[in-house]
């Protein structure tokens, strides 16, 4: 699913990735690691949003550098503490992820009643509170057919019934198009209702591969 060669992220003089040679397989990881060790950078190094050096290669053949705006409509993101602008309506901002993905119309609309947002995603994003602008984000990650999601802290902020939810969706891609999830937690979260393929642990800078 995912190949790195000869990454390395570092912010001026301090290096906070390197990671040689290392291939994720198809399926469903937990992100570990403790805080500060590397996993927003990390993941939004796989989205595409901060700059590194070496190359990050999807399914085998799609280089992140070489093939940018193939691979960013392939990889979605969504982040930890997300920030949209405040003028725009939840709808607004899902129009515009659904065209840059290419999403058949009308994908959003079951996402939107089983997250039960319709009450609110046709007013502005400034008048969300912290949990609604969690479920815009996790919807907007899921819109088109990304062949890899990546979801940061997706535990934070969301009630117990929205997570449930969230997992239905995630169960239900991986099912019907295979797609590739990393999530990162601080959390263990050993769920029957969300089986995992393994677990990536960042560790003194770099990536290893915990079988589970
Ligand atoms: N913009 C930045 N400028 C300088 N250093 C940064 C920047 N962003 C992150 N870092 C450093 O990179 C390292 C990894 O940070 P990162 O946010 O990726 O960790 P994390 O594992 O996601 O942390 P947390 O669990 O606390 O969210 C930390 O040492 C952090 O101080």
């Amino acid at each position: 699913m995912l190949q790195f060669k000869d990454f390395k992220k570092s912010y001026g003089s301090f290096q906070a990735l390197s990671i040689a040679d290392f291939k994720v397989e198809q399926g469903l990881y937990w992100l570990k690691g403790v805080n500060g060790s590397g996993k927003s950078t990390l993941l939004k190094s796989i989205a595409g949003i901060l700059s590194f050096d070496g190359d990050i290669i999807l399914n085998g053949s799609i280089n992140q550098k070489k093939e940018p705006v193939l691979y960013r409509q392939l990889v979605s993101f969504a982040e930890a503490e997300p920030l949209f602008p405040e003028f725009l309506t939840g709808r607004e901002l899902i129009r515009l992820f659904a065209e840059a993905r290419k999403a058949e119309k009308g994908q959003e609309q079951p996402y939107i009643e089983s997250m039960q947002m319709q009450s609110y995603v046709d007013r502005p994003i400034g008048s969300y509170s912290s949990g609604m602008n969690k479920k815009l984000s996790l919807l907007l990650a899921f819109l088109g057919h990304p062949k890899l999601i990546l979801l940061d802290e997706p535990l934070i902020t969301i009630d117990t019934a929205s997570l449930e939810i969230l997992y239905s969706w995630i169960n239900q891609r991986r099912q019907q198009e295979g797609t590739g999830f990393i999530l990162s937690s601080h959390q263990s979260l050993d769920d029957a209702t969300l089986p995992k393929t393994g677990e990536l642990l960042i560790q003194n800078h770099t990536l290893q591969n915990l079988d589970v």
